[in-house]
């Protein structure tokens, strides 16, 4: 099997004899870039060079060493037939001395340049040094000025966004809006067209699950309709994104959530501040505030903003009578019974808890939350709401599969409108009535289910093709084609490769072994008492567990991030591990695009490969060197990817790595981690990920850490009658 360099002298040789002549007229600069490349020790030309052509093609036709693709192609097979060298004579590759990790922004892993002449290009002048150096400065500066307008405009934009209260009825009442019906609409980003002429009507009622590949622009959608930029959406009609997580404060959970009922907020406080007049006014007659006496003076009204600012016209000094106050109070009884007041905490409760909110918990200021929690207090909160057209963006990334269970059974009694984006497809086949695939930047829907979705739209792909083919046939025997209906020709996505490197290398066992290991942090009670297991490179594993138990602790103490705090986890000297963990995204330089980013990472490895190794997530072409702050949730999740397994690890250690990539994504990570050659050790409640990627269960409960005998569905059953 052709797959890893030669020698330089070898390769310089079989490029002469694949070249001929012609090698002879290109810039010799060229030539000594492409024999750097590709005598790189960890160089992998692929099967039929298929690698090579990646990190190398177009550099071969641009510069006139080859005059097609196809003739790249033919070299490249050429040489990898020459230079490959079989799996078995591979060096070894560098190891790295700690293990990949993604969050804590992975150690910077410099490839040493083998020797001086390693690095292409030419020497530079002291001159051109110093120059160069300044103008890498300029472009840092623009970078960064780039990247703080873009996220400026991001947080104009959000203070911008409608704001969505629990609307009552009367003065705060929502529109009663139905259908909704968006017209030949289309929707660009930075010149970039990402929706063309599309028309999609929301029937009141039902559940639309948005589908389509990583960036084809369905947050971007979301967010239109949120801010009602489409033409079609009622202006009274209330649209609630949830998009942000909640800003911490003092306001514990359970009030952050109530507090979006701003009349009944407003009408609890005026009850309880005539209370306390009622009671002083007994003993002394005193006079109610200004603000107070101008509410009953206005009647039974709620108490809102505009009243507060406009309405007190009474003076200070007027004395209300008791027979006032009683009065005012009867009315806000009335209006709070009205508007189901009462009931509003356990309402509010009951959705904390099926989100995982302990009672404790509901009861703590959100300013103690991490992010992922208080983007749980943010989902409570509009489940609360209940606005007439409810935008959730993959809503179970940040959920154990508890409360994906129970926001599953929530969402199926929702009575208004829902446009989920989600990746998952469980989930999708459960809770959605429709389907809206955005792809090639039209907007279809689809009735039924995602399964229902899949099955009609190769049914409708198949006759496409076939009214396509009929159509070239005629095409070739009848002249007068006006006359014959157009008949598109069939796009379809191309098909992913996600491709894991496999080490060179297999240390021998053990390669990660626990014994006796206990760990607690600091001041907290043990997270786990003496795990006693073992890793090995034939790993395939997933844990499950319900949020906070402890699966990423376990993680970080196979890592080595944590120590145990008694026993003993041993890592192999030799192993070399990558984390991919759920906050993969604060690890990234967002200002950087793709391309600069990796060459970060990895100083000294020549563009070509680190683009090649980006090309294999799928993020050739453009994406490679655009900013990733324009970058969307999978296309970083992606980069992250391409990141972490560019040094060969012998472990995978994935965190949710399914959450943000598109269902076609998921299904080539599957087949990227059934190719790969190393351990696999994954926190998922991915169904279909787990089911077609680990032959092993390991459930976290209780400190301890045990293996499950049964299927995942199985597992799903237990907890469902928890
Ligand atoms: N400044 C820019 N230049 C070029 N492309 C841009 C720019 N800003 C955004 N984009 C592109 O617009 C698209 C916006 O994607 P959006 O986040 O709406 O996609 P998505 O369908 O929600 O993706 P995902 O499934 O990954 O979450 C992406 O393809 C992104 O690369
Ligand atoms: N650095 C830390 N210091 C103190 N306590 C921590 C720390 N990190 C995590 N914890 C606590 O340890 C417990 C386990 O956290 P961990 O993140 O491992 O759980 P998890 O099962 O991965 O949760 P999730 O599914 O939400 O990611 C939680 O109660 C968490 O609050």
């Amino acid at each position: 099997m052709a797959s890893t360099s030669g020698g330089k002298t070898s390769v310089s040789k079989a490029l002469d004899e694949a070249l001929g002549t012609r090698g002879a007229t290109v810039d010799s600069t060229i030539i000594e870039y492409i024999v750097n490349v590709l005598s790189d020790e960890t160089f992998e030309f692929g099967e039929k060079g298929e690698n090579a052509v990646e990190a190398l093609g177009e550099i071969l036709v641009e510069s006139g060493c080859v005059v097609s693709e196809r003739e790249a192609y033919q070299v490249c097979e050429y040489l990898a037939e020459k230079c490959g060298r079989s799996t078995s004579e591979q060096q070894k590759v560098r190891e790295l001395v700690r293990p990949l990790k993604m969050g804590a922004g992975m150690p910077e892993a410099r490839v040493a340049p083998k020797d001086e002449g390693e690095n292409p290009g030419l020497p530079l002048s002291a001159r051109d040094e110093a120059k160069l150096e300044r103008r890498r400065r300029r472009e840092e500066k623009q970078r960064l000025a780039q990247y703080h307008a873009h996220m400026a405009a991001a947080r104009e934009a959000m203070a911008g966004m409608p704001v969505v209260m629990v609307a009552h009825g009367g003065d705060l009442g929502s529109s009663g809006a139905r259908d909704i019906h968006m017209d030949n609409f289309s929707i660009s980003v930075a010149g970039k067209e990402l929706i063309s002429e599309a028309t999609v009507t929301l029937a009141f009622g039902r559940r639309y699950g948005l589908v389509g590949r990583n960036g084809t622009g369905k947050t971007t959608f979301l967010k239109h309709m949120a801010m009602h930029a489409i033409p079609g959406i009622p202006k009274t009609c209330q649209i609630l994104h949830v998009e942000q997580e909640v800003t911490g404060d003092d306001a514990t959970a359970l009030e952050c959530v109530l507090s979006a009922d701003v009349e009944r907020t407003n009408l609890l406080k005026e009850e309880k501040e005539l209370i306390a007049l009622q009671q002083k006014s007994a003993l002394s007659q005193s006079a109610p505030p200004a603000e107070l006496a101008a509410n009953m003076a206005n009647g039974i009204k709620p108490v809102n903003e505009t009243e507060k600012d406009g309405g007190a016209q009474t003076n200070g000094e007027e004395r209300l009578s008791s027979d006032a106050i009683e009065e005012r109070l009867a009315a806000i009884y009335k209006r709070l019974e009205v508007i189901d007041a009462y009931s509003a905490e356990s309402r509010a409760a009951s959705i904390l808890s099926g989100l995982s909110f302990a009672p404790e918990m509901q009861h703590r200021a959100t300013k103690t939350f991490s992010g992922g929690w208080r983007m749980r207090i943010a989902l409570a909160r509009a489940l609360f709401i209940e606005p007439d057209l409810l935008l959730l963006d993959e809503p179970t990334n940040h959920l154990d599969l508890h409360a994906v269970l129970w926001l599953e059974s929530y969402l199926l009694r929702w009575k208004k409108t829902l446009v989920v984006v989600s990746h998952a497809r469980d989930f999708l086949n459960t809770v959605v009535t429709d389907i809206l695939h955005l792809q090639n930047m039209k907007m279809m829907t689809y009735k039924g289910d995602y399964d229902t979705f899949e099955k009609t739209r190769q049914e409708r792909l198949k006759n496409q093709q076939k009214a396509f083919e009929s159509s070239e046939r005629a095409r070739n025997h009848i002249q007068a084609l006006e006359r014959m209906g157009e008949v598109e020709a069939v796009i379809n996505d191309p098909d992913y490769v996600f491709q894991f490197p496999s080490p060179d290398d297999r240390p021998g066992p053990p390669i990660i072994s626990f014994i006796d290991a206990s760990f607690g942090y600091p001041g907290g009670e043990l997270l786990f008492k003496n795990l006693n297991f073992g890793i090995d490179l034939d790993s395939r594993l997933a844990v499950v567990g319900s949020n906070g138990i402890g699966k990423s602790t376990m993680l970080k103490l196979i890592s080595g991030e944590l120590e145990p705090t008694s026993g003993t986890v041993y890592r192999s000297p030799k192993v070399r591990m990558a984390i991919f963990n759920q906050h993969h995204v604060d690890g990234l330089d967002l200002a950087y695009t793709p391309l600069q980013y990796l060459s970060k990472c990895f100083p000294g490895v020549p563009e070509q490969k680190l683009r090649a190794q980006l090309g294999s997530f799928g993020l050739g072409g453009p994406l490679a060197l655009q900013p990733m702050y324009t970058l969307s949730g999978g296309q970083k999740s992606r980069v992250s990817f391409a990141k972490i397994t560019y040094l060969k690890p012998h472990i995978l250690l994935l965190d949710e790595p399914s959450n943000h990539l598109d269902l076609d994504a998921v299904d080539a990570l599957m087949q990227g981690l059934a190719l790969y050659g190393g351990g696999v050790l994954m926190v998922s409640h991915d169904q279909h990920l787990i089911t077609g990627s680990v032959d092993e269960l390991w459930v976290v409960f209780n400190g301890n850490v045990t293996p499950f005998r049964g299927t995942f569905e199985d597992y799903k059953r237990t907890l469902v009658h928890l």
